[in-house]
């Protein structure tokens, strides 16, 4: 499988180390805006480095990977899906409900959402058959730093409320919320709590879900990668896995 990577920050480089001599996954081409920052990937990797987004979108690849962010997702997805698969991992770009149903109505080229940093989606998505989800809340817990810019000593609640406020306030920390509200209950109706915890080392996400089918909690404690602390290592996990999951016929979930 060909890939065009968009953005070749925390995630981006994750995948082209990790990418490096894989018998099905082929990172060809990456797009950024800065060439003069990231040249030293075409020496780094088997890569071509676009700044020109037409030319990037015409190099030949079978999907296309975004590692960026929320408003350059905004800003690419409706051209991008016309013509190629995606695979979106900004999805706080999809609380933006114009694009959501832009995208969903985009013919034949498919939008694959990675869970990301969290974990649960197919039971979240189980649960809602036939009306058997009521409530969904999500209690996220960062280092201070990733929330707040100055120092704190008690750990202190930055965000209650819905999902959509969330990644508005918060868009390189929420997109957890997104793909929790889209396999579930909506932005309107998905509920967070933002903890900044001056204690924290770790990225930990619960979830709590209730409704006709029963309830359920899952607590996900992730290292954060190191470029990039805000950023949890399961959620570049997750486009690595999602990428392989692509080339099998056996569907799990
Ligand atoms: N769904 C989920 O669970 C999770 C999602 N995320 C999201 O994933 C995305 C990537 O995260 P991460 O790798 O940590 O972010 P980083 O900030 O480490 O890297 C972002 C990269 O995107 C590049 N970029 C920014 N703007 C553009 C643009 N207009 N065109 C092309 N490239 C651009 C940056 O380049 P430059 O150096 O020029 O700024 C940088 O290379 C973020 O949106 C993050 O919030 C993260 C964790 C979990
Ligand atoms: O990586 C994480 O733990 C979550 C995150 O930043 C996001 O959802 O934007």
């Amino acid at each position: 499988m060909k890939i065009g990577l968009i953005g070749a920050g925390a995630i981006g480089q994750y995948l082209l180390k990790h990418a490096e001599g894989h018998s099905d996954l082929n990172i060809t081409s990456v797009f950024v805006r800065n060439y003069d920052k990231y040249q030293h990937l075409e020496d780094q990797f088997d890569v071509e480095v676009f700044t020109d987004f037409k030319a990037f979108l015409n190099a030949e690849t079978d999907i296309i990977v975004e590692a960026a962010n929320v408003e350059t997702s905004k800003i690419l997805l409706p051209e991008m899906i016309k013509v190629k698969d995606v695979m979106l991992i900004s999805i706080g770009a999809l609380a933006d409900e114009a694009l959501l149903k832009a995208v969903s109505k985009a013919g034949s080229k498919t939008l694959h959402l990675p869970s990301g940093a969290i974990g649960g989606l197919d039971l979240v998505q189980n649960a809602k058959a036939l009306g058997n989800l009521e409530s969904v809340t999500l209690t996220t817990r960062k280092p201070a730093a990733s929330l707040v810019s100055q120092p704190i000593t008690n750990e202190t609640i930055v965000f209650e409320g819905k999902a959509k406020d969330a990644i508005d306030k918060f868009p390189k920390n929420m997109n957890v919320s997104i793909i929790l509200s889209l396999a579930g209950l909506g932005i309107d109706r998905t509920k967070v709590v933002l903890i900044a915890d001056p204690e924290a080392s770790k990225n930990t996400h619960t979830i709590n879900v209730s409704g006709g089918f029963g309830d359920a909690e899952f607590t996900i404690s992730n290292q954060p990668l190191p470029e990039n602390p805000k950023t949890s290592a399961l959620a570049a996990l997750s486009v690595f896995a999602a990428l392989e999951r692509m080339a099998t016929n056996i569907k799990i979930g």
